[in-house]
């Protein structure tokens, strides 16, 4: 029998909470996958480290200052080692992988993702901010590259799982399913108070800094909104929110018939980005299982869009499209940096994305270079309101 040809992954953002779980899933099926390009930005300790045991091609450290160390650290090996922001778009162009999984955090990830796109590559997506900022784009270059953007988000795998199968029916709504954060259930005046600290304890999701924060503050959750109407061609009134504290039902999906599809599991993400590395297949593992007699309530709840503004804030930016979401991103990216310096309050976060997104012109149809003023202006507006 002919041996299975190794599919070659390029892992951008290796050094993160997906890159190291997409390594954890690659050890775990060698005769599956096999390493190609690992980048990192500033971590070059961890990134040698996963460059000695997976010995891609090539590796990216982003950071200037700390190529010479990896060279050095690599010198008795083959890597490859890349350094500089534009070597992001340099290794993402090479012709030896087969798949990028994009899981660099924030806009940082648009660029090598258009980039491996344009180079014919299927795109594993966890970067959630690409989409964001500019999905009409980004999406309609994948069709006319041919290029499959299978997603890692947990809630748009989970929905993408439900449509297997489904091509000739109508979807009526999806419904995407929030934890609620570590603060569900709290009102403005706790909310005026807490800090990082806090915010970043995540009642089931352990993740990146970024992410944990937008899930406190539940812009996680309207860019996700952004990110499925893109995925999945739906109109804003077609994404449905609903809080569901336990996060085992990752996201739903209702047909013009009715009819619920449901996709579930405990909360770990080496479910989604294996089912992404690996599709349309799907591969034996060892992860811990949902049992229904350990967690046997599942509860939902309405979002509270008064309390949690940001959430309607991006509900805004999703109906009025154009570079809203773009310059809403932007501020966030900001306004969760300096939240995390401890430079801004939890609150002031969204009093800062709200300020930006009034304040960047508005432009209905922006061309790639628009989304990039766009977010070049409101982060300078916001970085002023915060006097970075
Ligand atoms: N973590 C999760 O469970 C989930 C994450 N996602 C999405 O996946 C993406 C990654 O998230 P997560 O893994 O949590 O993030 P992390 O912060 O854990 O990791 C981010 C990765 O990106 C690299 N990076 C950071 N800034 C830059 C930059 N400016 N240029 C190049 N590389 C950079 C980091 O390098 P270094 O380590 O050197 O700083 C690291 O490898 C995000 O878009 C997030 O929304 C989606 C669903 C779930
Ligand atoms: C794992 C994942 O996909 C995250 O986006 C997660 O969904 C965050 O949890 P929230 O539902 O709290 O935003
Ligand atoms: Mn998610």
């Amino acid at each position: 029998m002919q041996e299975q040809q190794k599919k070659r992954i390029a892992i951008f953002g290796s050094t993160g909470s997906i890159g190291t779980q997409a390594l954890d899933v690659i050890e775990a099926n060698p005769e599956l996958f096999e390493v190609e390009i690992l980048t990192a930005h500033t971590n070059d300790e961890l990134l040698v480290k996963q460059a000695l045991q997976f010995n891609p091609n090539a590796v990216v450290i982003v950071d200037e200052k700390k190529y010479e160390k990896v060279k050095q650290a690599l010198a008795s090996t083959d890597v490859k080692v890349f350094t500089g922001e534009q070597s992001l778009e340099e290794a993402a162009a090479f012709d030896t992988y087969d798949m990028m999984l994009a899981a660099i955090v924030g806009f940082a990830g648009l660029k090598p993702t258009l980039r491996a796109i344009e180079n014919k590559k299927a795109i594993a997506l966890a970067n959630k901010e690409t989409l964001v900022v500019a999905g009409d784009i980004v999406m309609q270059k994948a069709v006319e590259n041919r290029v499959p953007i299978i997603p890692v988000d947990s809630e748009h795998s989970a929905i993408f799982q439900c449509l297997v199968g489904e091509h000739r029916n109508k979807i009526d709504k999806i419904i995407l399913t929030a934890s609620g954060g570590p603060f569900r259930g709290r009102k403005p005046n706790f909310l005026l108070n807490v800090k990082r600290d806090h915010a970043l304890q995540h009642p089931n999701w352990s993740m990146g800094a970024k992410i944990t924060i937008d899930s406190a503050t539940l812009m996680n959750k309207g860019l996700e909104m952004i990110e499925a109407k893109w995925l999945f061609n739906l109109a804003p009134e077609q994404i449905q929110v609903v809080i569901h504290p336990q996060s085992i039902i990752h996201s739903m999906v209702q047909f013009e018939d009715g009819s619920i599809k449901a996709q579930m599991g405990l909360p770990d993400m080496k479910l989604p980005i294996q089912y992404a590395m690996s599709f349309p297949q799907r591969l034996a593992n060892n992860f811990p299982r949902y049992d229904f007699k350990k967690i046997n309530t599942l509860s939902f709840e309405e979002p509270d869009l008064k309390t949690f503004r940001n959430l309607a804030l991006a509900i805004d930016a999703l109906q009025k499209g154009g570079n809203l979401p773009c310059i809403m991103n932007a501020a966030n990216e900001i306004a969760v940096w300096a939240f995390l310096k401890n430079r801004v309050g939890f609150l002031d976060m969204t009093d800062i994305i709200e300020k930006t997104m009034n304040h960047v012109p508005f432009i209905a149809k922006p061309t790639l270079d628009e989304y990039f003023e766009s977010d070049a202006e409101a982060r300078n507006y916001t970085a002023s309101l915060i006097q970075l």
